[in-house]
């Protein structure tokens, strides 16, 4: 449940540039949410040892933050994580491989919730991309507006390499930068991209070295927006990204999803991919 600790102060304790001014914190243990009162953007950092592995939970509190971040007006939002080398290592595996029905469906859904306002939102968003993002952490990073990513990492969405299929919407989020047929062959080949293929073919905006400099970037992106107006900006950005948003049809995909899940081959095939990254 999303219990937000709001306090207002002058934080001596965190780094960089956001030590200098007041900020608003809305945190819970899995999401932290710190509002620069300066710049009126919000930090929205997950924070789920050891991989921010997407889970219920998680899931259930990026939703709620980014609801906050509507709600109070934030000039934007940073989506970034709290863990040296992994931004999100995407979907929690074990909500898959054998699960409970009822939380399985909860789980998808507040899933396709997380993406519905995340990159249907009208306010800026930018990714301090500052660890590995495959598959769902790469959604996520992609749902943004702007992706800033440390140097030597990868991203990308891998789906077909763990032999299940990314959603339809996936790739559409992928196709909102890349050119179809780049967004084709990296899926059917399972593609993870280097942070600097990544850049060289406009999956990722900038590269940086240190995680104080991707927010910073960040920061300048949303920036540029600071003189135009908030509604003309958003729901310019709502009407192109509306084609991807209404062709998801939740219930269906819920049902499609829930089916394939449950397949003999794809439980086995998840399984095996579990015991293969416990084994590493
Ligand atoms: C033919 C029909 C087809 C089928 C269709 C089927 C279904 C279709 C429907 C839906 C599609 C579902 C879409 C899914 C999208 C996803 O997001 S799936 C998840 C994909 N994620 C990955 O492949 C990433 C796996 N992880 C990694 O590559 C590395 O962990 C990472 C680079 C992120 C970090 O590396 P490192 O820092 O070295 O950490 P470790 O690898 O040592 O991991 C630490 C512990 O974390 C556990 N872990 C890692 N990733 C996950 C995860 N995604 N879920 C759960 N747990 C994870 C790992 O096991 C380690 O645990 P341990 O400490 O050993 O207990």
């Amino acid at each position: 449940m999303f219990l937000p600790r709001i306090v207002k102060r002058m934080s001596p304790l965190l780094g960089s540039r956001m030590s200098l001014n007041a900020c608003r914190f809305a945190s819970t243990d899995l999401v932290r949410t710190e509002v620069d009162d300066k710049t009126g953007i919000a930090v929205v950092t997950m924070n789920r040892k050891p991989v921010n592995s997407l889970n219920l939970e998680l899931l259930r509190e990026l939703s709620s933050a980014l609801d906050a971040v509507e709600k109070n007006k934030s000039r934007g939002m940073i989506l970034a994580s709290s863990l040296d080398t992994v931004f999100s290592a995407g979907l929690d595996i074990t909500e898959m491989y054998k699960p409970d029905q009822a939380r399985l469906k909860d789980f998808w859904t507040t899933l396709q919730e997380v993406w519905l306002k995340l990159f249907g939102s009208g306010f800026p968003t930018a990714a301090a991309i500052n660890g590995h993002a495959p598959a769902g952490g790469c959604l996520l990073a992609m749902s943004c507006e702007y992706r800033v990513m440390r140097p030597n990492l990868t991203i990308g969405l891998n789906e077909t390499q763990l032999g299940i299929v990314a959603p339809s919407w996936f790739m559409s989020t992928m196709e909102n930068i890349l050119p179809r047929r780049e967004v084709e062959l990296a899926l059917t080949l399972g593609k993870m991209f280097s942070t600097e293929k990544a850049h060289e073919i406009g999956l990722v905006d900038e590269i940086v070295d240190t995680k104080e400099e991707a927010l910073a970037k960040c920061t300048e992106f949303i920036q540029l927006f600071a003189r135009v107006p908030r509604e003309a900006r958003a729901l310019t950005k709502q009407s192109f990204r509306r084609e991807a948003l209404q062709k998801l049809d939740r219930d269906q995909d819920l049902q499609m999803f829930i089916y394939l899940v449950n397949q003999p081959q794809v439980q086995k095939g998840l399984g095996l991919y579990f015991e293969s990254l416990k084994k590493k």
